[in-house]
């Protein structure tokens, strides 16, 4: 099968973008693998498929695997990528799209200077949600022991996906190249985690880098960075209104409190389209 694609980013965090609407696609784990490899395939951090509805009043569905073959329930950064894609593509002529997910419903809205804000829904601290085998807290704030490192304090947060979000006095690489894969495939996460580190400038920017369950570091994450802002505000380290500062460039979130959804805006880039057999 020759199949076609687009190869987009948000931010630096990339992906293959493939029309299952006008034409049934279908992957197996193993041809996922094959396309992320930046070696031997395509390479990206994620492959979305955009999908025809299930139900009559979304506009899409919207698949989403990591580079390994696993399915995700959600990905922020691909979401706004999906939105230009099917604009690009004349699958719709829609400012705001509501597209069905794995975990629920979101709603993309593109704005006229082609950023796409993405209402990400409202987020869950509650450890089941994760799922997470809480130990002891205070505060929202869990103590996980990490063999041959000592421990760390870390908020769990489910947008969809799930989320271990660690505050830093300052971000360095040996944090997350260390700590990133201690906490991801630690027991107390039976389905893995992502993991973001936060550095607060101040009550209205952070600093952050993101660890990605399954991928590694990214260049963003825009489900981590809605994940790390929700701790922060709930936390009261920072304001309802935040531009995150990641490896790959800026994010905007908006939270306006328990039981509020996440605004986040951001850019959605394509670099080029291909065809590759499979
Ligand atoms: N890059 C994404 C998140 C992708 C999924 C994640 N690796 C997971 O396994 O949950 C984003 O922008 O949100």
């Amino acid at each position: 099968m020759l199949l076609k694609f687009s190869k987009m980013h948000g931010l630096g965090n990339d992906f293959a973008v493939v029309d299952a609407v006008s034409r049934k696609v279908y992957f197996n784990k193993e041809q996922i693998e094959f396309l992320g490899d930046r070696n031997r395939g395509i390479g990206f951090d994620q492959l979305l498929i955009v999908e025809p509805p299930t139900s009559p009043d979304m506009d899409f569905r919207y698949r989403i695997y990591n580079s390994n073959g696993s399915e995700v329930e959600h990905c922020g950064n691909g979401a706004r990528c999906f939105a230009k894609f099917v604009i690009e593509k004349d699958l719709t002529n829609k400012s705001v799209i509501n597209v069905e997910t794995k975990q629920g419903q979101i709603q993309l809205h593109v704005q006229d200077d082609g950023e796409v804000t993405v209402d990400m829904g409202a987020p869950s601290f509650a450890p089941a949600d994760l799922p997470f085998d809480a130990t002891e807290k205070q505060d929202d704030l869990y103590t996980l022991n990490l063999e041959g490192y000592g421990s760390v304090e870390l908020t769990p947060v489910s947008v969809g996906n799930p989320h271990a979000v660690i505050r830093v006095d300052r971000l360095t690489d040996e944090i997350v190249s260390t700590v990133g894969p201690l906490v991801e495939s630690h027991s107390a996460f039976p389905a893995n985690v992502n993991v973001g580190f936060m550095e607060v400038m101040s009550r209205d920017e952070v600093n952050l880098r993101v660890y990605e369950r399954d991928v590694g570091e990214t260049q963003a994450c825009g489900t981590g960075t809605c994940a790390a802002i929700v701790a922060g505000i709930r936390q009261g380290w920072l304001n309802s209104k935040v531009t995150a500062h990641l490896l790959g460039g800026d994010l905007r979130i908006e939270w306006q409190g328990e039981g509020s959804p996440i605004m986040m805006t951001g850019p959605a880039t394509k670099v080029f389209e291909g065809q590759i057999y499979l």
